[in-house]
C-alpha cells in the first residue's frame, strides 16, 4: 500500500514538472516589404533586426508565453512575400495552419490593396473559415498626418477587417508604439498582438498536427513526421 501509495505521488511530481505546451502554426503573409520579417522578430523577442533581405521560403521564429496559466507556443512563420521565393513552399506554409496574420504597409495603400489577393490565395489552399485571421497594419510609425491619401486610414482597414471577419490590429515592427492617455486611436503592441492571437488559439483548443519544426531557422521540407509530433511538447 505505503508503496503505491509512493509511487503515485512521484507520478503527480514528474507530470507537473513535464509542464505541456500547445504549439499553434501562425502564418505571416503579406506584400513583399510590408516587414513581416520584421514584425516576426518583434513578436518573437522584441527586437527589430539591424538588417533584413528579402525572405526565401519561409523562416519560423517561435514565442512562448502563459495564457490563463497555460503554456502556449507559438510558431511563427515568415513567409516570402515575392513571388519567385515562394512558389514551391505554398502548400507548406499553408498545411495545419492555426491562425494567419495578413500584413500590409499603412504607409502603402497598393499592400493594403493586395490582401485581397493573399485572403483568395488562402482559400484556394484550403484554409477554414474556423482558422482565426488577424490584419495587422504595419509601419505605424511611418504615419505622417499631412499625407493621409498616401496612406491607408484606419477606417478603410477596420472596414476590410469587418467584412473578413479578421480582427484588426496597427503597429509598427521598429518603434513600438507608447499607450496615452485619451480616447484618439493608439497604435498596438506587439505584446497585444501575441497575447490575442495566443488567447484565441487558447480558446478554440488542441492543434490538429502541422508542419511544425522546433526551433527557430529555415523550414526544411521532408521533415514533417517528427514536426507532427513536436506538435505536443513539453516546455
Ligand atoms: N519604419 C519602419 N520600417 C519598417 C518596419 N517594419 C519593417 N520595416 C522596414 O521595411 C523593410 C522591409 O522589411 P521586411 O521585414 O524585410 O519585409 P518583408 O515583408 O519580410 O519582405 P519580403 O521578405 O520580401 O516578403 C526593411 O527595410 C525594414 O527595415 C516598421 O515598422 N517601420
Amino acid at each position: 500500500m505505503e508503496s503505491s501509495l509512493e509511487f503515485s505521488n512521484s507520478l503527480g511530481s514528474v507530470s507537473s514538472l513535464m509542464t505541456r505546451c500547445r504549439t499553434f502554426k501562425v502564418l505571416l503573409i503579406g506584400d513583399s516589404g510590408v516587414g513581416k520579417t520584421c514584425l516576426t522578430h518583434r513578436l518573437s523577442d522584441g527586437r527589430f533586426p539591424s538588417r533584413v533581405e528579402a525572405t526565401i521560403g519561409v523562416d519560423f521564429r517561435e514565442r512562448q508565453l502563459d495564457v490563463d496559466e497555460e503554456k502556449v507556443k507559438l510558431q511563427l512563420w515568415d513567409t516570402a512575400g515575392q513571388e519567385r521565393f515562394r512558389k514551391s513552399l505554398v502548400q507548406h506554409y499553408y498545411r495545419n495552419v492555426h491562425a494567419v496574420l495578413f500584413i500590409y504597409d499603412v504607409t502603402c495603400p497598393a499592400s493594403f490593396a493586395g490582401l485581397a489577393s493573399w485572403v483568395e490565395e488562402c482559400r484556394q489552399n484550403r484554409v477554414g473559415q474556423d482558422v482565426p485571421r488577424f490584419v495587422v497594419g504595419n509601419k505605424s510609425d511611418l504615419r505622417e498626418p499631412g499625407r493621409k491619401a498616401q496612406q491607408v486610414s484606419r477606417e478603410q482597414a477596420a472596414s476590410f477587417a469587418k467584412a473578413h471577419g479578421m480582427t484588426l490590429f496597427e503597429t509598427s515592427a521598429k518603434k513600438p508604439p507608447v499607450k496615452r492617455a485619451g480616447g484618439e486611436f493608439q497604435p498596438d503592441s506587439a505584446e497585444d498582438i501575441v497575447f490575442a492571437v495566443a488567447a484565441k488559439l487558447k480558446r478554440q483548443g488542441r492543434p490538429s498536427g502541422g508542419d511544425a519544426p522546433a526551433h527557430n531557422g529555415s523550414f526544411k521540407v521532408g521533415n514533417r513526421k517528427k514536426a507532427e509530433k513536436e506538435l505536443w511538447t513539453c516546455c
